[in-house]
């Protein structure tokens, strides 16, 4: 990829504040080539939809990831509310939810969606955290390695019709080798060789990333909690741009 827009439509920024002017400002700072802002569980709890719409004002996509984890009929009345109040680009749900609760919550994005004559949200499924590694899974009773848990469920979530999956890079060989080329893939657990890796465990740089086939990146605190933002988003855009 050589050129620096095409690079950074292909990045979210996760603004995880319950500081409204501040990622409203934010949003609006970060330029009209961004991929897409997500708002997650810190924002949406502090500032609910109104609150999203606010930061959309600057005029991204949104990624609204409260990675639902429930019985199906809670999920598909949760994924019908965000898609009516939020208007999102993309949202998601656990895949260890299960077939039932993954199926509902395709259904009942495309129902809110044609009822409020909007387009469908992308609905992913999350695989396994990128926090986790594989002593982690064997503490919650999850068949390693992660790779080979991120490859299960991203089959059962590309046979319930979702659009794609949330996983590490460190998966996506894999994973396109048993769901194809369409089938999306979003990656968190991105960290700059500059940046400080905190709790992600299964992490990659943007360059590679990219490099490895992922759609979208999702990068939070490297952007964030730099001194300038903007500075490190241009600086991500030419890593990508030069891999
Ligand atoms: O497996 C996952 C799923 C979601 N996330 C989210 O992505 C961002 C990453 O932020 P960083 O500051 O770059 O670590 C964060 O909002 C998570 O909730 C994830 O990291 N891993």
């Amino acid at each position: 990829m050589t050129d620096t827009n095409a690079a950074l439509s292909r990045v979210f920024c996760a603004i995880d504040t319950t500081d409204l002017a501040h990622a409203a400002d934010l949003a609006g700072r970060l330029g009209p080539s961004l991929g897409g802002i997500k708002l997650g569980l810190e924002f949406v709890n502090a500032h609910g939809p109104a609150g999203v719409r606010r930061v959309a004002e600057a005029g991204h996509p949104i990624f609204l990831d409260l990675k639902y984890h429930d019985i199906p009929n809670t999920v598909a009345g949760a994924v019908r509310a965000a898609t009516s109040s939020c208007r999102p680009f993309m949202l998601n749900v656990h895949a260890s939810g299960g077939k039932a609760m993954m199926i509902a919550a395709r259904d009942a994005a495309a129902s809110a969606a044609h009822k409020d004559a909007v387009r469908k949200p992308l609905v992913i499924a999350v695989t396994v955290l990128t926090s986790l590694d594989d002593t982690d899974l064997d503490a919650v009773g999850q068949q390693g390695p992660a790779a080979d848990q991120v490859v299960r469920l991203a089959r059962l979530t590309q046979d319930c019709g979702l659009d794609g999956i949330v996983c590490s890079a460190r998966e996506i060989a894999a994973v396109r080798a048993a769901c194809g080329p369409d089938f999306k893939l979003i990656v968190p657990g991105i960290r700059p060789a500059w940046s400080e890796t905190g709790d992600q465990k299964r992490i990659m740089t943007p360059a590679d990333a990219i490099r490895a086939g992922a759609d979208y990146l999702v990068i939070g605190r490297p952007i964030t909690g730099a001194p300038d933002p903007a500075g490190a988003v241009a600086r991500i855009a030419a890593e990508i741009a030069g891999a």
